[in-house]
């Protein structure tokens, strides 16, 4: 039993599975409706004519008030059948859900909207299903063709729609009718940029009180907006972490996945003393902003045992180890591997990300090494980047970092380092988004008379 009440839980999913019957041939729905009460009657046991499927086998999660929850998984692992059967759509086989508030859903394209119905008579039905009186959708409905941005399409019927209008339409009717809960599946990837950022502004606004489940492949996205993900793989929940935690660990069992069996991969959290102590080295520059802390030895990851990295040094263009920078200066990264057997076209990559797992930047041999080079067995490699280091602002980052054998479109990670690196960033003027720029000047000043 969890400690949360139920006041503070807004989805509560408990043991929930799902199986679904799949017929072979149309007819044999129809016999599976007619023959076993035939054959009862005739006293024989009776037989079924489907093969059952089961698309969710015992899931269990909750939801607190006001977070931001991934759902990850890679296709057919069960992510929208949850969803449905969250909002109601769906029937669950066995297990139970408890929604606590009012849940507005964007699910897949297709659901939702009458196509017959014109926009406008769409959104009156949808709204009012979501709890909205008349008056209400009434004195909302300009917000929400003014947010769908569709024009004169709202007077048309739905089926002459587009799908990023779709989407559009049905986006402007879920952010306004005062849900407590939002439900976003992959739906939203058909809308434009200039649309998708819009639901973004508004998600993210929406997330500082109301609670959020998003479906989403992309794990960037997940990591980006999610505090907590939970991860489906063919039915079963294989975790509910962070959402770090979670997007970390699928994307090493996807790598697990290219690889098959052949190469078992091993986890460097394993093997990762408990409680180490991650020390700075000294500081070289007076009015540091920018410190970087070796974390090789203790960060996670995973290697194929076909190559290892060894070490990841940033210093300044003379090859001298720093640990303090100022952003802005001009930088050079090494890294050093092992390969452990012969390798074709061995790249070597990095990328910073923020705390969020959001990469910044990054960069990989690849295009700078050409013809690609054929190592053999034992050789040490060392990758050098030059580049002028950007101004973060301030929080936390790391550089995460790796070797793989192929091309930047196809290739084997044999090593993979999430967190190489530690940077923090500490800075009284740089503050604000993802990158910072060094302002020159700043002024302000009266042009003309006031009242
Ligand atoms: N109505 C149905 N009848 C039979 N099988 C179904 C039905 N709906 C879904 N499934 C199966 O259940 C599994 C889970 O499907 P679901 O759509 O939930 O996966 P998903 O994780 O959302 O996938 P994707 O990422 O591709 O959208 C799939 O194997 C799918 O084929």
């Amino acid at each position: 039993m969890s400690s949360e009440t139920s006041r503070d839980v807004a989805i509560r999913v408990t043991g929930v599975t799902k199986c679904f019957q799949i017929y072979e041939q149309p007819h044999l729905r129809l016999k599976q409706a007619v023959m076993p009460r035939v054959l009862r009657a005739a006293g024989l046991e009776p037989r079924n004519y489907f093969q059952e499927f089961w698309a969710l086998k015992g899931v269990d999660f909750e939801v607190r008030r006001g977070d931001t929850v991934g759902i990850i998984g890679r296709n057919g692992s069960g992510k929208s059948t949850l969803l449905q059967i969250i909002c109601g759509t769906l029937q669950a086989t066995s297990g139970s859900v408890e929604v606590n508030g009012r849940v507005a859903a964007l699910l897949e394209l297709g659901a939702g909207f009458n196509p017959e119905f014109s926009g406008r008579e769409n959104v009156y039905l949808s709204a009012s299903i979501l709890g909205l009186t008349r008056d209400q959708i009434d004195a909302r409905f300009d917000d929400i063709v003014a947010f769908a941005d569709i024009g004169d399409f709202v007077e048309r019927p739905v089926k002459t729609y587009s799908s990023g209008m779709y989407v559009r339409l049905a986006f402007a009717v879920i952010a306004h009718v005062d849900a407590d809960i939002l439900i976003i599946d992959e739906a939203l990837a058909v809308g434009d940029a200039i649309f998708v950022q819009k639901c973004m502004r508004f998600l993210r606004k929406f997330r500082e009180n109301g609670t959020l489940l998003f479906v989403s492949h992309d794990t960037g996205s997940v990591l980006n907006f999610c505090k907590s993900a939970v991860w489906l793989n063919r039915g079963d929940m294989v975790m509910h972490a962070s959402a770090e935690d979670a997007c970390n660990a699928y994307i090493e069992y996807c790598s697990q996945e290219v690889y098959g069996d052949a190469v078992k991969l091993k986890s460097r959290q394993a093997a990762r003393e408990e409680g180490a102590v991650i020390k700075p080295k000294a500081r070289v520059e007076a009015d540091t902003r920018l410190e970087m802390f070796d974390n090789v030895a203790n960060s996670a990851g995973w290697h194929s045992g076909s190559a290892a990295i060894d070490s990841v040094e940033l210093g300044n263009p003379e090859g001298e180890v720093l640990t303090s920078f100022a952003g802005g200066e001009e930088v050079l990264l090494r890294v050093r591997a092992t390969a452990h057997v012969a390798l074709s076209s061995p790249l070597i990559g990095f990328f910073v990300k923020d705390r969020l797992g959001q990469s910044l930047f990054g960069e990989h041999t690849y295009t700078y090494i050409q013809p690609p080079m054929e190592v053999e067995a034992g050789t040490r490699l060392e990758a050098s980047f030059r580049f002028t280091l950007p101004m973060l602002p301030n929080g936390d980052y790391s550089m995460t970092v790796s070797i793989a054998e192929g091309d930047p479109f196809a290739n084997t990670q044999h090593a993979w380092l999430h967190d190489a690196v530690l940077i923090k960033v500490a800075s009284p003027k740089l503050r604000y988004g993802l990158v910072g720029i060094p302002f020159e000047e700043v002024s302000m000043r009266r042009i003309g008379g006031g009242e």
